[in-house]
């Protein structure tokens, strides 16, 4: 009945979370991306091109690693990033909890955005194993190999703006939020099957309050590797719409205002409870440095097909992957 927790900090501008673990033996300590967003564990190869400047792992100094004969993999991004190539299995602990196999992918290709955010060395997918990319047979996530070994099947992500926060697994940490833990099923629709995906039948801007029931009810998921809140248009507009100098800005690919504005909280219904992310959390960053205009941390879903909570919501919350009851749960903190 194991249970472990990681520590986790975000770069600069709370852009993506780092979180450390240790892989091959001797244990090669690698910064990664934790994303329940997708589903492989990859990381840099030593070997690779265009990885000066980050920590990679070598297969080939790690005892306990061994070559996935004929299997390789290949990712892209919601943010247009990507990468690809072959497939070990070896030893990967986070949290002093320990998968002896695991699939660990290999990056042979790396997409410039990888390449150019030396702060890691891959990503640690933790959404469910259906949608690995690995082929001929697709892999199993580190969560899915640990969890019969964990106490609760259940990891709890803590992001927090401008302090460390933590990944715990296996138990959820009861000083870790406050009030009631609210909880929506998962949602197994083709579109959503594979991701940590709910529904959000309600929002409130500032003190506004819209319910949405039905096709105007928010479907999303609860996405770490994701920096930003994306949600339909329509929500974006109610939210721009209480601050006046936002403009949708064709240039900047966004909402956009003066970084001076007082920005209204971003109340979503989450089961019997809903969760508040501060006003200040929806300004995202200077346009440019310098720059009086700045990016709005709430922006428009169209084009990706899904609504995504990303790292601007989840910093507001305790957030509960139970996978154990197919559930969703979020608390204040
Ligand atoms: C370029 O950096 C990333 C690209 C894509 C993801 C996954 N949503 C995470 C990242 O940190």
């Amino acid at each position: 009945d194991e249970q472990g927790t990681v520590a986790t900090a975000a770069t600069t501008e709370d852009t993506e979370w780092i979180t450390s673990i240790s892989v091959g033996t001797p244990a090669q300590t690698l910064p990664m991306d934790f994303d329940t967003g997708s589903s492989d564990l990859w990381v840099m190869g030593a070997s690779t091109s265009g990885t000066s400047g980050h920590t990679t792992y070598n297969a080939n100094t790690s005892t306990s690693a061994e070559a996935m004969s004929g299997a390789t993999w290949t990712i892209s991004y919601g943010d247009g990033s990507s990468s690809s190539g072959d497939v070990y299995t070896d030893v990967v602990t986070i949290g002093n909890l320990t998968v002896s196999q695991q699939a660990v992918e290999v990056a042979t290709t790396l997409s410039s955005e990888f390449t150019s955010d030396t702060a890691l060395s891959g990503l640690v997918g933790l959404a469910m194993s259906s949608i690995n990319t690995v082929k001929p047979t697709a892999q199993q996530t580190w969560f899915d190999n640990i969890k019969s070994n964990l106490a609760s099947p259940l990891f709890t992500a803590d992001l927090k703006h401008g302090e460390q926060g933590s990944y715990n697994f296996g138990y959820i940490d009861s000083s870790a939020y406050t009030g009631s833990i609210y909880y929506a099923d998962l949602v197994t629709s083709s579109t959503y099957a594979g991701f940590w995906s709910f529904v959000s039948n309600g929002y409130s801007v500032g003190s506004n309050t819209t319910t949405t029931t039905g096709s105007t009810a928010v479907t999303g998921i609860a996405d770490t590797g994701t920096t930003l809140l994306m949600l339909p248009d329509a929500v974006v507009a109610a939210y721009y719409a209480e601050v006046s100098s936002a403009v949708d800005s064709e240039q900047e690919g966004g909402y956009i205002f003066s970084c001076d504005a007082t920005l209204p909280d971003f109340t979503f219904n989450v089961g019997e409870g809903s969760i508040t992310v501060p006003g200040e959390y929806l300004n995202f960053e200077a346009i440019s440095t310098g720059s009086s205009s700045c990016y709005g941390g709430l922006q428009s879903d169209s084009g990706i097909g899904i609504s995504i909570f990303g790292d601007v919501a989840l910093k507001a919350a305790l957030v509960v992957f139970d996978s154990g009851n197919s559930r969703l749960g979020w608390a204040a903190k």
